[in-house]
């Protein structure tokens, strides 16, 4: 199923919280709406959803006009930030239960039912969990089951907001990994929100940066990293250095700069360590150039040579660079 979102508004009274929004999804792409709070990323998934309605524009599922259609003939798999696993049902009972309430000319066989829940099971990797009741799984299990479950009816679209953004860090990152190898299997065309750009960037295939209801930038990950097409997309995607130095001005990443212990080398600049703060696989220095009031953030492996003798108040010299090879 592809989307084709058209001339899209939506206000809240007088608020456009949505302003001529126009996007195409490609058939069996992950997708990832990805800005700050606010932006307006839920609403977009709302309205692709058929929860809520646009004040003007169309979407298009492959070439039909749904803007009129409701949820339910959109045939929409949702899934939410918080887990909404019914409590009272088991792990299979929750799976099965969008087949179940369908009316009964649409609904499978009981049996019919049956195996295809325990085929999500399996995707979901929980068979062996099938008679558990939510309140006996932990979170990264309970998205799991709610994903198995948004699968139940053959979704022709799978939305997905904010999924793990209720989890701690670590399950968060297995489930990412998990849910882009699942949906490279399955190529369902899937729309994800998330304010996380690590994650956006590690799942989607294409990521549309929003910003106050506009779109700023739709592109690869690779794409929008290495061409922003603005200034907000640019600082939105990470931390930014900014020195001038006579007429020279240069922009640059935490992780775009050289540093040396060394006296003055052609094209580095003079500076003092005011803070060494180790991150794990990198080092975070934060440096006062001789010559500005501005400090500037440098972010360099841990294993890099001389790192271990820097002290704060030492002399570094530093060298903003766009041009790494390997
Ligand atoms: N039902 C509503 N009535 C009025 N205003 C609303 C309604 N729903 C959302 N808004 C407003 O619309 C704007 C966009 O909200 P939306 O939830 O789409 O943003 P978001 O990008 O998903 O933000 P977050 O990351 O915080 O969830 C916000 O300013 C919000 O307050």
């Amino acid at each position: 199923m592809n989307i084709h979102i058209k001339e899209l508004n939506k206000y809240f009274n007088q608020f456009h919280v949505l302003q001529n929004i126009n996007l195409d999804i490609r058939k069996g792409e992950l997708i990832a709406l990805l800005g700050p709070s606010g932006c307006g990323k839920t609403s977009l998934l709302r309205i692709i959803a058929g929860l809520e309605q646009p004040s003007s524009g169309q979407i298009f599922f492959n070439d039909q006009d749904i803007s009129n259609k409701d949820i339910r003939e959109r045939r929409i798999g949702y899934m939410f930030q918080h887990f909404a696993l019914f409590r009272h049902m088991t792990v299979l009972e929750n799976i099965s239960f969008g087949l179940r309430i369908k009316p009964r000319k649409e609904r499978p066989s009981a049996s019919d039912i049956l195996a295809k829940s325990k085929h999500l099971l399996d995707m979901v990797q929980l068979s062996n969990l099938a008679d558990r009741y939510p309140d006996e799984l932990s979170g990264g299990q309970k998205q799991r089951v709610a994903l198995a479950r948004a699968m139940a009816i053959d979704p022709s679209v799978l939305l997905l907001d904010e999924p793990f953004s209720a989890l701690d860090t670590k399950v968060r990152r297995e489930l990412r990994q998990w849910l882009s190898n699942l949906h490279h299997e399955i190529q369902l065309t899937s729309v994800f929100v998330t304010h996380d750009q690590e994650e956006a960037m590690e799942i989607a295939d294409r990521v549309v940066i929003m910003n106050k209801g506009v779109i700023e930038q739709i592109g690869s990950p690779k794409e929008i990293l290495d061409t922003p097409k603005n200034d907000f997309v640019y600082h939105f995607l990470g931390e930014t250095n900014h020195f001038s130095v006579g007429e020279q001005n240069f922009t640059f990443r935490p992780h775009e700069v050289i540093l040396s212990i060394h006296t003055e080398k052609v094209g580095y600049f003079e500076a003092t360590a005011i803070d060494i703060r180790p991150l794990g696989a990198v080092t975070k220095i934060v440096l006062k150039p001789k010559d500005s009031d501005y400090p500037i953030e440098a972010q360099v492996p841990n294993t890099t040579r001389n790192l271990s003798s820097l002290n704060k108040g030492d002399k570094v010299y530093f060298r903003p660079i766009m041009d790494f090879e390997i």
